[in-house]
């Protein structure tokens, strides 16, 4: 068996950023059909733990296994704003030889009234339903969600939950920081500390 099982799996993991330590000794393992939530004070770290697990930051010290495919959706929804949200949709779509997923994407998040616009034209919410939509169109395995929920309404926090259940019945594992319930079921918690 390959480290980490076919698991999602970081041991004895440490961030240190700018000279500081941000955390040390953390543990986490996701198995296909998971959630975990990342939850902690700001500052405790939680982006710095998404960039570890999606490979843009490296552990001061420890490992990390991760065979799966990952979608990393920060912050920033990072858009390119001269495509329409069908263009930015198929463009990711084709780059991760996912096919037609980008036709469901906009479905799922409600934005086939969208599809013709470019993304720059986009409200807030709107732009981070794109940006979720992106995500699900990759085809991606691993979905590494900083606070995913950040501007949407009601029905798109809805709507963001049907996808992340739709995602898991198909083996699929989330890791998403938020301060807030994204309506997960069954989801486990890692609490962040701030490093003393
Ligand atoms: N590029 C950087 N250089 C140096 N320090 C950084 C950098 N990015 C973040 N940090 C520091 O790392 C620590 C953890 O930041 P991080 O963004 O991971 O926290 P967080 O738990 O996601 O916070 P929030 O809830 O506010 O989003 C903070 O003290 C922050 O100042």
């Amino acid at each position: 068996m390959t480290e980490g099982d076919g698991n999602l799996e970081a041991t004895d993991l440490a961030c240190v950023r700018g000279g500081r330590l941000i955390f040390d000794a953390l543990d986490l393992r996701v198995a296909p059909g998971e959630a975990l939530l990342v939850q902690g004070a700001n500052g405790a770290g939680k982006s710095s733990l998404l960039r570890l697990l999606a490979g843009l930051l490296r552990p001061a010290a420890g490992r990390i296994a991760n065979p799966f495919r990952t979608a990393y959706l920060g912050h920033d929804n990072a858009l390119k704003g001269d495509r329409t949200l069908a263009q930015e949709l198929r463009f990711w779509a084709a780059v991760d030889e996912a096919g037609d997923r980008w036709r469901e994407a906009l479905d799922r998040f409600d934005l086939v009234p969208l599809a013709d616009l470019p993304t720059r034209l986009l409200s807030s919410g709107q732009k981070r339903r794109a940006a979720l939509a992106r995500t699900w169109a990759s085809g991606a395995e691993l979905w590494l969600l900083d606070e995913p929920s950040v501007g949407l309404d009601a029905p798109s926090v809805d709507r963001l939950a049907a996808a992340c259940a739709a995602h898991r019945a198909g083996g699929g594992l989330i890791v998403a920081a938020t301060h807030v319930p994204l309506g997960l079921q069954d989801a486990r918690v890692l609490t962040m500390e701030r490093a003393a």
